[in-house]
């Protein structure tokens, strides 16, 4: 047999290769290269390109680095940029009827108009009394038992979206309802194995039959439907049940039901419901959990809040949501973090509805966007030492707060997280309310090693998805 030694002997062979790569390229379009400054040559201005393209099983997947451009495509042209990529496996496991995951149309659109009614800036206030009551059960958690601050955060945000979307008072620990949605929600996320990816990647494969050998995604999803299932029903039937028999509690959902007219209205309440529980309880808790890091980390940081709210509110109370005016620090601790440990470091991807030019390049139409909010977050030209958790880069030389609200913390154009006044922006919030008073109640700290060292966590993040 010829071996490598051969080589030099053999140059018919040597073209015939060289003719091999010419003739059918491997990749016919290269891969996609982007300028990081702008250029001119042989006379054509090359703009600087921020956009990062990447071709993964036949898919187009662009990557948008700055908050211009991010602007520019999902809000500037939001006509052709608000869909979502088709994922069969979100389809096979029942998980379609969450509104953040519908494709962009009139189904969509029934389900946003129902999430800006009920959380509008002037709705979002009535939950306020709600917000109190469980940031205080919080706080008597982490005085009971400081070391279950996680389990204390999580019990508090969903405390707070079952009692606003159902009035369901959850019990702090195996209460049915959440252990339901939180196993529906780790399935979600779980559904990323190699046979799941290839059914998102080959939508045919859904027509495999259960018993066939590597269908194991579609017994996975059949399993997961009926969790969806009953997430989705139980809790507004048990909430039916209450109204008919005069013991519900006011809250969201029963305000709607009373002015339900058919079954499909019927359907998207009963979805948007379950979606504010999907959407709204991992993204609260990170933050919450970001903010007990932050606090280890930069003990400077939590002092100087301390010192404000020592001012302004004194010793003998806790701060309120009438307080929030005056203590503009805890307002731009809130902003910091989001923009510090951004929930959703990749956004929620966008997909787009028509082939479009943007800056001189081609973006296929059914491409799936990434919107880079790390890397918005962490751009050192607007915020310097970007790795620092430092409230104070929200102020203007004037000692004011400044305009910068991190946006892109919350998403893009048409599908703008809907519930970010619930859960931060500039009104009452639990984000606020709970670093208010546990900064006015306790004092963060680091813990000690063996020697008496304290001991700084690296703050590393696990790789969940928020959605
Ligand atoms: C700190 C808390 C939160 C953060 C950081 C956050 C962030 C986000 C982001 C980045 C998106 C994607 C927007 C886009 O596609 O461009 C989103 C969508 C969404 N969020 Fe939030 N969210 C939070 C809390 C909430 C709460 C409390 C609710 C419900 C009450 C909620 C409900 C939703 C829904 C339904 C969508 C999908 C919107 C659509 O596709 O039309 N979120 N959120």
């Amino acid at each position: 047999m010829p071996t490598f030694e051969d080589r030099t002997l053999l140059p018919y062979v040597e073209a015939l290769f060289r003719e091999i790569l010419r003739w059918r390229p491997v990749l016919p379009l290269g891969v996609s290269h982007a300028a990081s400054e702008e250029d001119i040559y042989k006379g054509y201005y090359i703009p600087k390109s921020n956009l990062v393209h990447l071709r993964i099983f036949g898919q187009h997947i662009i990557v948008v680095n700055t908050y211009e451009d991010a602007i520019e495509l999902f809000e500037k042209r939001s006509n052709i940029y608000s869909d979502r990529p088709h994922l069969e496996m979100i389809y096979l496991m029942g998980w379609d009827f969450n509104s953040a995951l519908k494709h962009y149309g009139d189904d969509w659109r029934q389900h946003r108009r129902l999430f800006q009614q009920l959380f509008k800036r002037e709705v979002s206030i009535e939950y306020q009394p709600i917000q109190t009551r469980k940031v205080n059960d919080m706080l008597y958690g982490l005085l009971t038992t400081p070391e279950d601050f996680i389990a204390h955060a999580k019990t508090v945000t969903a405390a707070i979206i079952v009692s606003t979307m159902y009035g369901h008072d959850i019990t702090p620990k195996n209460d049915y309802f959440v252990t339901l949605a939180e196993t529906a929600l780790a399935k979600l996320r779980e559904a990323v194995f190699p046979g799941a990816l290839a059914v998102n990647a080959f939508p045919i494969l859904k027509y495999l039959p259960t018993w066939f050998p590597g269908a194991g995604f579609k017994r996975f999803a059949l399993g997961v439907q009926d969790l969806v299932n009953q997430m989705l029903t139980v809790p507004i039937e048990a909430l039916e049940k209450r109204l008919a028999d005069g013991t519900a509690q006011p809250c969201v959902s029963s305000s709607i039901l009373e002015d339900c007219k058919s079954k499909e209205e019927y359907e998207v309440i009963e979805a948007v419901a379950a979606t504010a529980y999907a959407g709204g309880s991992d993204t609260t808790v990170s933050v919450i959990e970001t903010f007990f890091l932050a606090m280890t980390m930069f003990p400077e940081a939590q002092k100087k809040a301390q010192d404000e709210i020592d001012k302004v509110v004194g010793n003998g109370r806790m701060p309120t949501y009438d307080d929030r005016e005056s203590l503009p620090l805890i307002e731009a601790f809130v902003r910091e973090l989001l923009r510090w440990r951004p929930v959703t470091p990749l956004g929620v991807w966008h997909a787009s509805t028509e082939e479009d030019i943007y800056n001189g390049y081609y973006l296929p139409k059914g491409a799936t966007f990434f919107p880079n909010v790390w890397a918005m977050a962490h751009n050192p030209q607007k915020y310097d030492r970007p790795e620092d958790f430092n409230p104070d880069r929200f102020f203007g030389n004037d000692s004011k707060l400044n305009d910068d609200e991190v946006p892109y913390a919350f998403g893009f154009g048409r599908r703008l997280c809907p519930g970010r006044y619930m859960a931060s922006a500039t009104l009452p919030n639990q984000i606020w309310l709970s670093v208010a008073t546990v900064l006015a109640l306790f004092n963060i700290q680091r813990t000690k090693d063996a020697d008496g060292n304290e001991v700084c966590p690296e703050g590393k993040y696990c790789d969940e998805l928020a959605l």
